[in-house]
């Protein structure tokens, strides 16, 4: 009988195909199946040189040729192709196997399959995966979640096929059940907000400089050497000096100006919602791309809504380039800061004991969102694993506070010229908005109490209070006149004076 081999992927797509051969390169023997049998046909003919695979013409026989307990990699269009591969694979495994599901699922599915497959004495492992087609081949950053004792067979293969920052690997164990799949929906949401934010830092300069996409492309390659070294700061300045073959024109201007998401953004804002976290850079970042969509509203508003803005007249472009670059950099941290506040909500919620230091420093590499800044946020929370707020780390503290008149003059500047910038302006009013020693809630809370009656609480006093509104504007408190004891027989004892 033919080896068997230690670890298995299904669903090789980009992602799957070269996770596949992440593995085979390391020196494992990969089982490979595809519904389609084509693709597993192409990775053997492309690729099978690289490595030990064992390619399978059926779910079954790639079952048959894994060792047991088996260790098998779903890497499927999430959602209803997952569903329908685990299906197909419960009859075909035994107790103890483990399925890891290394798609972009919503972590509540998670939830619901690993007690799914409890039920069949599975092992189910929710792990969200990092690094796109790249990453998956070269290492990405992975996050994997689900039963603490499957990390012990799986962690240190997954750590070896991980991207490694200064020899550290980019894969930790995160928390049981939803916990992976739950951090890589916040990882996703926060690469919402940084590109939303680059873009909106690519509309100021073209706008503000009348600069093109060749120029704007340098202003980010410069960038790339500093504070804002990333991923997505790298990539962007390929995107813009990239020119399109058809036309001669720069590539970007070529493009739909629509963008789409597959899900992950719209999953964390609406679980921020129900956490009560507010995660605006992250929410405005999802709702630019459902505006850029929105077409017939576009079209309406393009011929309908007046611009009443000013001309931006910008004396020194040295200055002007760099308060975009330190209002990018504020905005960015608040971004983070926001999302490190929903997975400690998250976790506290769910008994999930996730590690916000761990989570920083598995992005440092592999990541979509990697960046050097990756390595102050692993720091901050070092220095202080409770941090109530990245922002209020000292380091970010200074580092966003020597930006903030920039921050302004650019969100001001950019209201003035009918420039939308909805991830820097809502950035910048999280910022004042947080540190602010009093907020106007406290309208809010007596409006609340004026038509529903849904009471306030005292700067001076403890309880729940209430106005009546309708009737003599008396101040009540759990029914009662406030700021009066409760009439009790000893009150009244005490009315009466001391007995004679
Ligand atoms: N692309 C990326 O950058 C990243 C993707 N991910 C996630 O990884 C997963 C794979 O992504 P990607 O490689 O882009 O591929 P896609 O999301 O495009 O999915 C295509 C793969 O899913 C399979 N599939 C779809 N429906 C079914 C089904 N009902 N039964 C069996 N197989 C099915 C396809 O098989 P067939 O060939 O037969 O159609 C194919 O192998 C997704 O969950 C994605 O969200 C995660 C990180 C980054
Ligand atoms: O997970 C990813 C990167 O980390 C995928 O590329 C994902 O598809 C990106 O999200 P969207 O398609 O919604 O922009």
């Amino acid at each position: 009988m033919a080896e068997l081999a230690q670890i298995g992927v299904t669903g090789l797509a980009v992602m799957g195909r070269n996770l596949a051969r992440n593995f085979a390169h390391h020196g494992y023997r990969v089982a490979v199946h595809n519904r389609t049998q084509a693709r597993t046909d192409s990775l053997l003919a492309d690729h099978g040189d690289e490595g030990d695979f064992v390619g399978s013409s059926s779910l079954e026989e790639f079952v048959q040729s894994l060792e047991r307990p088996r260790r098998i990699i779903i890497m499927v269009k999430a959602g209803a192709g997952t569903d329908a591969v685990i299906e197909e694979l419960i009859p075909l495994l035994e107790s103890g196997d483990i399925v890891i599901d290394a798609g972009n699922a919503h972590f509540p599915d998670t939830v619901r399959r690993e007690k799914l497959l409890a039920e069949h004495d599975l092992h189910f492992v929710g792990m969200g995966v990092s690094g796109g087609e790249e990453g998956a081949l070269k290492g990405p950053s992975i996050m994997p979640g689900g039963p603490a004792e499957s990390y012990e067979s799986l962690g240190p293969m997954l750590e070896e096929i991980s991207a490694h920052v200064d020899g550290v690997p980019c894969c930790t164990y995160i928390g049981p059940d939803g916990a992976g799949h739950f951090v890589k929906m916040v990882h996703n949401g926060i690469e919402y907000a940084d590109m939303q934010l680059i873009a909106e830092a690519y509309d100021l300069l073209g706008r503000g400089l009348g600069a093109d996409a060749a120029e704007i492309a340098g202003i980010f390659r410069t960038w790339n050497e500093g504070d804002l070294e990333s991923f997505l700061i790298e990539i962007t300045a390929e995107v813009l000096a990239h020119t399109d073959d058809r036309t001669g024109k720069p590539f970007v201007d070529i493009i739909l100006d629509q963008a789409e998401q597959k899900g992950t953004g719209r999953w964390t804002v609406q679980n921020a919602l129900d956490l009560g976290v507010p995660i605006t850079g992250i929410a405005e970042a999802t709702f630019a791309r459902a505006l850029s969509g929105s077409v017939p509203q576009r079209e309406a508003a393009r011929e309908a809504l007046p611009a009443d803005a000013e001309e931006w007249v910008i004396e020194d472009r040295d200055a002007f380039i760099e308060d975009v670059r330190l209002a990018l950099y504020a905005s960015k941290v608040v971004a983070y800061s926001q999302g490190f506040d929903q997975i400690a909500a998250a976790s506290r919620e769910n008994d999930w004991n996730i590690d916000r230091g761990a989570m920083a420093r598995i992005w440092r590499g592999g990541c979509i969102i990697r960046a050097r800044f990756l390595n102050r946020i692993t720091e901050a929370y070092e220095r202080d694993p409770e941090l109530p707020l990245l922002l209020a780390d000292p380091y970010f503290t200074e580092a966003v506070g020597n930006g903030l008149a920039a921050w302004r003059r650019i969100v001001a500047g950019a209201a003035r010229a009918g420039v939308p910038t909805p991830a820097f302006s809502s950035s910048l009013a999280y910022y004042d908005g947080i540190r602010a020693q009093r907020l106007p809630a406290a309208l809010i809370q007596a409006q609340r109490d004026f038509f529903g009656a849904h009471t306030y609480r005292r700067v001076d006093d403890e309880g729940a209070f209430h106005v009546e509104w309708s009737l003599d504007r008396s101040e009540t408190s759990e029914g009662r006149p406030a700021g009066k004891k409760e009439d009790t027989g000893m009150a009244q004892a005490e009315k009466a004076g001391p007995a004679q």
